[in-house]
């Protein structure tokens, strides 16, 4: 047992966490008092009392994998800055981050939720900071959500299990948060569970994320009387301390001692505290010529002051690059490490202005730029839309330049709307205020939006706007600002559909209503509907989010409808290399008048899709196909004159570039429901050309008419193509699966997934082994189980099989691993690629299809 506290002291969090911050719901009185409501003062508002400094201000996000702990953490780190009165536990389904019915009742995280809280560090001297944290899911059928939260943070903490460790879904989080350069840190969690191993946990976050690990705390048990370790607090090899807990209480009271209580208490902690001390100064020395020249002057690693080891530690975090990830420890759910959790963030992670600058497109993606530093025009991404059964769509923004007002006029750039803002506001997870603006590296809400999807770029539109002239308005301006567009978020092909009928013909519109606002949240879920039928199937990137679609449709959203069977969504070919070729005259009343077009297709099936990004400025690649377009001018039938100015034959009514975005459209459609059996095409390459001698019909030759020759044509053109071949080829997704299993149950797991599935197991990995060929592991200090009664130290046996396997092979997997593996197994998939079926294979699909 640890002797009674003689020289501790309490820290500053206890005494001022619940009368220092802003409440702006009311929950505490002083903030309403004090608050200097800077960039947020408003009349009727309740402003945050911190001023809106950007350097006191960090937009973070909280990524892992699922069950490690977010929300039980965010609760915390809500409860402490004086945000709540209570904690909200995700077991009661109390929680204030977890709102939706179904979040609640499954216990999971499923939509993002943003709030604001105000933080005071405890350093003497600190002002409070404002954090916009924002909760993400950590399942894999919600990575898409993830991603989008992600590409809007400035920072991350990534919360480990420390009995589960680096597990899978964490490491590809972690990646997508590399992909945009977010530096993170890293929260060991859960440590006070049996089994928690927290030295194992910092070697695996060099072998599995391939990061070093800075570590700059270690946990401090003791052993109660009957020999069990108990997790009591964290030492802080920074500042040299050590903070303790009181068992059971709600760890606001935090006791504080200095070293030499550790070396008399704890001697075998205090001495692995001055190797972690050691191995921090060294780790940070590698890249910071700075700290290196103080370590010259001082000549003890000990003897460097905290704030050195802090500037160099931000200064390595922010570069996001994860040479050095702080390391910090505890277990939320005993209320240990919270607050120094929320002191790090501060410390280490980004404010706004350590951004680097923001990447955008401008003409239609065409040139890419950076939004200039000092750009003052509003630029902001829509990153997330909520339905609020009170407030209506909540559109979630982040502001990347210039300041988002209230009643002013956006102009949408990926839609080309011009939209109202009827109200701002700043969201405490599902409460709200209003505000009058929302300044530059800020995020916020807008209310009063109609069109505004996640993802979109919103400009402010009254720079444009002014002159009344509306469409044309753009032409007065000299840049090409209001074709501005932030980083898209990329969608994930889905790969399962059901159908979804209304219950009666009345509710066919309230449905589509509704079906349309689910689509404005959740880009990742896709409508389609069966032109000759009329049914409609919705697809998406797994079963439950399908299933959760659903319940969101019928329960929140309440339609009256029916889902049908989840399926795989399969996807159809042409053979490769063959092709297909005709000319047709499309000719038809749309909307009451005679509609007439002509085009000429030619179609081939391609070996491999072509990749993202490449191809000519006449191509667009889309969903695994090739689409280009060319208006052709048959020179011998032009004047000298006219063959000096280009699509002379088409008149200036129709303007060229939108001819070939009505082609691309009609050829989309045609590739997304194939001629075989229905489901999208892909490996396909659609060559649409245009020759106004023959295709142009004067007034009749609208746009319009141009996008449905392009189908029609398009789809014929498949059709034949498959007929000339005898039948349609079918694609199936194939996943990238890694399951995580102990040592006894590996030769099961790899037997059944490489022959009962058919998968082609790639790799085995586990303990160190995966370390090898990423980063030197024998290089990366991982304290030991110094003062843990438990000194079962080293690899944490688990053995990880990577293997690609056919989604169909993968659909109850986890029943089935669970029942091979005592329930200890665990895996994680994604997609791929899509791969041809064999005949075999193919005909048990047609059969399940066709119910037979
Ligand atoms: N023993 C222990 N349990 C914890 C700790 N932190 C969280 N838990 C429990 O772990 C479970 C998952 O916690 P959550 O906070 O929902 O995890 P999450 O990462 O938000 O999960 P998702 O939102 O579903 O991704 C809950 O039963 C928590 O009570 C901890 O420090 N110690």
């Amino acid at each position: 047992m640890l002797p009674p506290v003689r020289t501790a002291s309490t820290i500053r969090w206890l005494c001022l966490s619940h009368s220092r911050i802003a409440s702006p719901l009311g929950r505490s009185i002083l903030s309403l008092k004090n608050g200097p409501k800077r960039f947020y003062a408003a009349p009727s508002a309740v402003g945050l009392d911190a001023p809106v400094d950007l350097a006191h201000t960090r937009n973070i996000g909280i990524i892992a994998h699922i069950d490690a702990g977010k929300t039980t953490t965010t609760e915390r780190m809500l409860y402490y800055s004086g945000f709540t009165r209570r904690i909200g536990e995700v077991d009661e389904g109390s929680t204030v981050m977890d709102y939706l019915p179904a979040e609640r009742s499954r216990g999971i995280t499923i939509t993002s939720a943003a709030i604001t809280f105000n933080w005071t560090p405890s350093a003497p001297g600190s002002r409070p900071y404002t954090v916009n944290l924002i909760d993400t899911p950590g399942h894999a059928d919600f990575t898409f959500e993830v991603e989008r939260s992600i590409r809007v943070l400035d920072g991350a903490v990534t919360i480990l299990d420390g009995v589960a460790g680096v597990e899978a879904q964490t490491e590809k989080v972690w990646r997508q948060a590399e992909k945009y350069g977010i530096p993170r840190l890293i929260f060991v969690n859960k440590l006070d569970r049996v089994g928690a191993r927290f030295g194992p946990t910092v070697k695996e976050i060099a072998s599995k994320l391939n990061a070093w690990p800075a570590v700059l705390q270690l946990p401090l048990y003791e052993q109660d009387a009957k020999g069990d370790d108990i997790f009591r607090g964290v030492v802080d090899i920074v500042e040299r301390r050590v903070f303790l807990w009181d068992l059971g209480g709600d760890g606001q009271k935090v006791n504080v001692h200095d070293y030499t209580w550790l070396k008399e208490n704890r001697s075998d902690l205090y001495c692995e505290a001055l190797t972690a001390r050691v191995a921090l100064v060294e780790l940070l020395s590698e890249n910071d010529e700075e700290l290196v020249e103080v370590f010259l002057d001082i000549g003890d690693h000990h003897a460097i002051s905290p704030d050195a080891i802090k500037k160099s530690l931000r200064k390595q975090t922010l570069n996001g690059s994860s040479e050095v990830v702080p390391v910090l420890c505890g277990a939320s759910f005993k209320n240990i490490g919270v607050q120094p959790l929320l002191d790090a963030v501060i410390d280490y992670l980004p404010s706004p202005l350590d951004k680097p600058e923001t990447e955008i497109s401008y003409d239609y993606g065409k040139t890419k730029g950076v939004l200039s530093a000092s750009e003052d025009r509003l630029c902001a991404l829509a990153f997330k839309v909520v339905n609020d059964p009170k407030r209506g769509a909540m559109v979630f923004v982040r502001v990347y330049s210039g300041t988002l007002v209230r009643a002013h006029h956006l102009y949408n750039t990926t839609l080309g709307v011009r939209e109202r803002v009827h109200r701002l506001l700043k969201m405490y997870a599902d409460d709200a205020v209003d505000i009058q603006s929302i300044p530059a590296g800020h995020i916020g809400v807008i209310i009063g939006l109609k069109s505004a999807r996640t993802g979109d770029t919103l400009i402010s539109d009254h720079q444009y706007y002014h002159s009344g002239k509306g469409n044309k308005r753009h032409q007065e301006v000299s840049d090409s600002f209001w074709t501005i567009q932030l980083r898209p978020i990329e969608v994930p092909p889905p790969v399962f559909f059901a159908s979804i009928e209304p219950n009666s013909l009345s509710e066919q519109k309230p449905l589509e209503d509704a079906l349309s606002m689910l689509l404005r949240e959740d880009p990742s879920l896709h409508i389609t509907t069966d032109e000759d039928s009329g049914q409609m199937l919705i697809s998406g990137m797994g079963e439950l989010h399908l299933e959760i679609a659903r319940d969101r449709l019928v329960g929140e959203l309440k339609a009256k409808a029916e889902m049908g069977r989840i399926l795989i969504s399969y996807r159809e070919t042409i053979p490769s290399t063959l092709g297909h070729e005709l000319h047709i005259v499309f000719e038809k009343e749309i909307a009451g008048k005679l509609a007439k077009a002509g085009c000429h297709v030619s179609v081939i099936g391609l070996d491999e899709p072509p990749i993202p990004g490449t191809g000519t400025p006449d191509e667009t690649i889309v969903d695994g196909n090739i689409i280009s377009v060319d208006i052709a001018v048959p020179q011998h039938t032009l004047t000298s004159q006219e063959a000096e100015t280009e699509h002379a034959k088409l008149p200036k009514s129709i303007d060229v570039e939108e001819l070939k975005g009505s082609l691309t459209s009609g050829a989309m459609a045609a590739l997304g429901r194939g001629p075989y059996l229905g489901f999208p095409v892909r490996n396909t390459s659609i060559k649409i050309t245009i020759d106004p001698s023959k295709d142009y019909f004067g007034a009749e030759s609208t746009l319009a008419a141009y996008s449905s020759a392009a189908r029609l044509a398009s789809t014929t053109a498949l059709k034949e193509a498959i007929a000339s071949n005898g039948e349609g080829i079918l694609m199936e997704p194939m996943m990238n699966v890694i399951v995580a299993v102990n040592e006894k149950d590996l030769g099961k797991v790899v037997g059944d997934l490489s022959s009962a599935r058919g998968g082609h197991v790639l790799e085995l990995g586990g303990g160190d082994e995966g370390a090898v060929d990423r980063l030197n592991t024998s290089k990366v200090y991982a304290p030991g189980q110094a003062g843990k009664g438990d000194d079962n130290y080293g690899v944490r046996g688990k053995r990880s099989v990577v293997a690609i396997v056919p989604l169909k092979e993968m659909v109850g997997y986890l029943k089935h691993l669970r029942s091979m593996t005592t329930g200890r197994g665990t895996f994680v998939m994604n997609l791929l690629g899509w791969e041809r079926m064999t005949r075999p294979r193919a005909v048990d699909v047609l059969k399940d299809i066709r119910g037979g």
